[in-house]
């Protein structure tokens, strides 16, 4: 597997404010990525340096191994769909679609135009006019169709019903196994994308919290639940992320995998072991980060 961007010691200020700070990953072709975090963490300002689109306040990037900043080599193999995203005055969805080809090499117009009809875009309205559910659809067909082989999608559904979402995550699963690209997703769904991702990038107050395989995580962290003092002798020693607990009962979540003894033993204690979601461990491992950093 080959890596197709690598960030050294990254780092942008705004003014005093630190807003990513000193992180180093890499993103390998051809997998599916989760850029995930709290609001403010820094995922929209870290795609924003990936693409080129801002510069760095310290540390390299290297896209293909070179900077993306004002590369049209680089940016021709990049689509970035921003929820953000602006079109000129005027324009229609028709001429969104219709400038699409120019900018990406890779572009399918037959994908396009089975999204169109599947998210059900009126193509003859006024950008401007369009529901926010409507022009996130947009951005979701450019991202889609444009193949390219590396694209982000920063929060590319809002607005988007539960319907075009899950049209969304069954169309990019099964374009990508036909014609496999570099996917990195930002989102606040982690539920809904959770067997989407194969990689998971956690970002918090600029830093990375986490960069792991998603199959890893699966299953890494568990709900110990019980009465405390046999809740307390099963976790004692171990890496503890979350406690809960009314009256003698107690419910501890910790990070690590179990081993079958382990699971066997703590039934035996008569402890229930609860899986923890994806999504369960990121707010955890979040909110754990917050509480300590407010403690210092
Ligand atoms: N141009 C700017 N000037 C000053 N501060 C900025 C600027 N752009 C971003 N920030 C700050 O940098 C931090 C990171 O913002 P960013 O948009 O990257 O967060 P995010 O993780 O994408 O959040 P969200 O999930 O809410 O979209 C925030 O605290 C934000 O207020």
């Amino acid at each position: 597997m080959s890596t197709v961007i690598e960030a050294r010691g990254l780092s942008k200020n705004f003014g005093s404010f630190t807003a990513v700070d000193n992180v180093s990953f890499t993103i390998e072709e051809n997998r599916i990525y989760g850029l995930l975090g709290r609001n403010g963490a820094g995922k929209t300002t870290i795609m924003q340096l990936l693409t080129g689109q801002d510069f760095a306040s310290g540390g390299d990037i290297a896209v293909y191994g070179q900077s993306p900043v004002e590369n049209p080599t680089v940016l021709s193999n990049v689509s970035f769909i921003k929820e953000s995203q602006k079109y000129p005055d005027n324009f229609k969805a028709k001429h969104v679609f219709a400038a699409a080809p120019s900018f990406f090499a890779n572009w399918s117009q037959e994908l396009a135009d089975q999204l169109i009809v599947e998210f059900r875009v009126p193509m003859g309205r006024d950008i401007k006019k369009m529901s926010r559910g409507q022009v996130s659809a947009v951005g979701v067909i450019l991202g889609l169709a444009s193949r390219a082989p590396i694209t982000f999608f920063d929060e590319p559904y809002l607005g988007l019903d539960a319907v075009s979402r899950q049209l969304f995550y069954d169309r990019l699963l099964e374009d990508f196994a036909e014609h496999p690209r570099t996917v990195i997703l930002s989102t606040h769904l982690i539920d809904e994308v959770s067997d989407l991702l194969e990689h998971v990038i956690l970002i918090d107050e600029g830093r990375i919290l986490l960069d792991s395989n998603a199959e890893d995580l699966r299953g890494s962290a568990s709900t110990v639940v019980g009465r405390s003092v046999d809740v307390a002798a099963f976790v004692d020693g171990r890496d503890v992320i979350h406690r809960d607990g009314i009256g003698g009962l107690s419910s501890v979540t910790i990070n690590g995998q179990l081993t079958q003894a382990e699971r066997v033993a703590a039934v035996e204690a008569g402890l229930e072991l609860v899986p923890v979601s994806l999504q369960q461990l990121i707010v955890r491992l979040s909110s754990l980060e917050t509480s300590e950093g407010t403690a210092k």
